[in-house]
């Protein structure tokens, strides 16, 4: 599902009627029918009688707000109408939809002034339900005070809230909530979906996500680049492939796992249990010998590969041993340790690569302030960074990454020329050529050490069967969301850990593609 920015539904708006003659005012009336369509569904027993409290802005937000109170009246529902500005601030297709509304009998009260929010509160106890028409796409800069004031009062009543395109208070291109923010229940998202309905903090306020047909044209949007994407199932089962009756272990890739240090090498034998379940055909794990021990009686099913100790870990000559052709694609990093040496070993692991390199963990630690090791690789690079990593990546504070992820992770992948898996909340993937996916899968009880392993391995392991690197990257997050989602059904978020999600990757799978 693609996500589009402010600017680029503008220019949809704009172009549908331009080029294609159709007046605006139709958009918005299509607009207001799929919100008052939406308020309806929200009572299974019928509209009429209901009690719908419409709150409006003066721009053409409230415009649809004032198309969807008419629809709501001529549906029998009571209908009460707040308008957060005077009226003759209303322009344009609003004001014609405003009039039509008061030529129809409809009043409207005016929410100018903090005594008028007494109204407001009386109403909000006699109500069913609140449209939230104030905001969309022209809300820039922060909340005006009443506007918040009136919005906390909703938000605390606890009623079902429809906002229109976005809930009121939210950024549409970045997600962000900078003062006061309406809570929805559902969003009826108009035309296309808006990229900060996608991503956190919007999306917990935008509720269930609705996009509504407001008849633009389907080959005008289709034909227009978007570089932006919600993960969906369909997007990612498109992305499978069958395996072939005639299958054998060697059409699906060889992957190296490199890493591991005395006293961390579970973090290696996570990384591999996601490989095994995300389907690659071989498996080798390379660790220092004096953990070689430990590691290789937890994954029968891996080659082992035992890496001279040197400097206490890891160091470029441990590799030199072998030839690295055969393998398709590389993960390196999983409790590698941060000495220094092991800068030696990360660029060893780049410059002999076959195919695409995975870096994650502590081989990101290293990388930071060695960015241009980067320059070493033969193929493509994804990087796997959980916010501090990012920051320290980027050399900047982990809240100016949190405040900004798909700007910093579009920003660095263009410039690092990799594809970087910001993770966190909505998991961001960014690609050197600009496209960025969200990733809706995943909860709170994969916030624990050693899920972030079992992704690199699932994204290593998708790289190393042939998916183009962005794809493993994308596929993988989703992958490893639902695997964490389902390990949260059947133990809880609390109790559930990273080898849980690995041992989840089975029923993920069948979900995406029943066997
Ligand atoms: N042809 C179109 O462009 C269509 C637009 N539609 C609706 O129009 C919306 C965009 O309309 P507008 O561009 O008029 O903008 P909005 O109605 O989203 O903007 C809000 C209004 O509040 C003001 N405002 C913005 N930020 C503010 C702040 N922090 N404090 C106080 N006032 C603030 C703006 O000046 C604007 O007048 C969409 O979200 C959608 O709901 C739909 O009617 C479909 C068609
Ligand atoms: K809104």
């Amino acid at each position: 599902m693609r996500l589009v920015t402010a600017e680029e539904m503008r220019r949809f708006d704009a172009r549908a009627t331009d080029e294609f003659g159709i007046p605006s005012l139709l958009l918005m009336e299509n607009a207001g029918i799929q919100v008052a369509r939406e308020v309806s569904r929200q009572f299974p027993g019928g509209i009429r009688g209901k009690r719908v409290l419409i709150l409006c802005g003066k721009g053409n937000n409230g415009g649809d707000g004032f198309v969807s109170a008419r629809h709501l009246v001529n549906s029998g529902a009571e209908v009460k109408l707040f308008l957060l500005a005077s009226e003759r601030e209303v322009r344009g297709d609003a004001l014609t939809n405003l009039t039509i509304y008061q030529r129809m009998g409809g009043k409207v009260y005016a929410l100018m002034d903090p005594k008028d929010l007494n109204a407001l509160r009386m109403a909000i106890l006699s109500t069913d339900l609140v449209v939230d028409a104030v905001y969309g796409t022209g809300f820039a800069g922060s909340t005006p005070e009443l506007a918040g004031r009136a919005f906390e009062m909703i938000n605390e009543a606890g009623l079902p809230v429809v906002a229109v395109d976005l809930p009121s208070g939210l950024e549409a291109d970045t997600g962000k909530i900078p003062s006061a923010c309406l809570r929805a229940t559902v969003t009826v998202t108009l035309g296309m979906p808006k990229f900060g309905l996608a991503v956190e903090p919007g999306a917990s306020a935008a509720g269930e996500i609705v996009v509504a047909d407001i008849s633009l044209p389907r080959e005008m949007i289709e034909s227009t680049h978007i570089p932006r994407a919600l993960l969906t199932e369909e997007l990612c089962r498109s992305w499978l492939r069958r395996r072939p009756a005639t299958a054998h272990k060697g059409d699906f890739g060889h992957l190296l796992i490199a890493g591991g240090q005395a006293g961390m090498a579970g973090a290696v034998v996570l990384a591999v249990l996601g490989a095994l379940r995300a389907g690659v055909g071989l498996l080798t794990v390379a660790v220092p010998q004096t953990i070689l021990p430990l590691v290789a009686p937890q994954v029968p099913e891996a080659m082992t590969w035992s890496l001279p100790d040197q400097a206490g870990g890891l160091t470029g000559q441990s590799l030199q041993e072998r030839d690295r052709s055969a393998f398709t694609a590389t993960v390196v990093g999983p409790g590698l340790g941060r000495a220094a040496e092991r800068a030696d070993f990360l660029l060893a692991c780049l410059e002999g690569a076959a195919g695409p390199v995975v870096i994650d963990a502590d081989g990101l630690n290293v990388l930071a302030g060695n960015i241009d090791l980067l320059a070493a690789a033969g193929g493509p690079v994804i990087l796997t960074p959980h916010p501090g990593e990012m920051a320290r990546l980027a050399g900047c504070d982990t809240d100016a990454v949190q405040s900004d992820r798909a700007g910093v992770a579009t920003r660095y992948a263009r410039e690092w020329g990799c594809v970087i898996v910001l993770k966190g909340a909505r998991t961001l993937v960014a690609t050197p050529d600009g496209q960025v996916y969200v990733n809706p899968t995943g909860n709170p009880g994969m916030a624990a050490g050693g899920s972030g392993d079992v992704l690199a391995g699932i994204i290593g392991a998708l790289a190393a069967q042939g998916l183009a690197a962005e794809r493993a990257a994308a596929l993988g997050a989703y992958i490893h969301g639902l695997a964490g989602d389902c390990s949260a059904r059947r133990l809880g978020q609390r109790a559930m850990n990273a080898g849980d999600i690995a041992g989840s990757l089975a029923e993920a799978w069948l979900q995406l593609e029943p066997a």
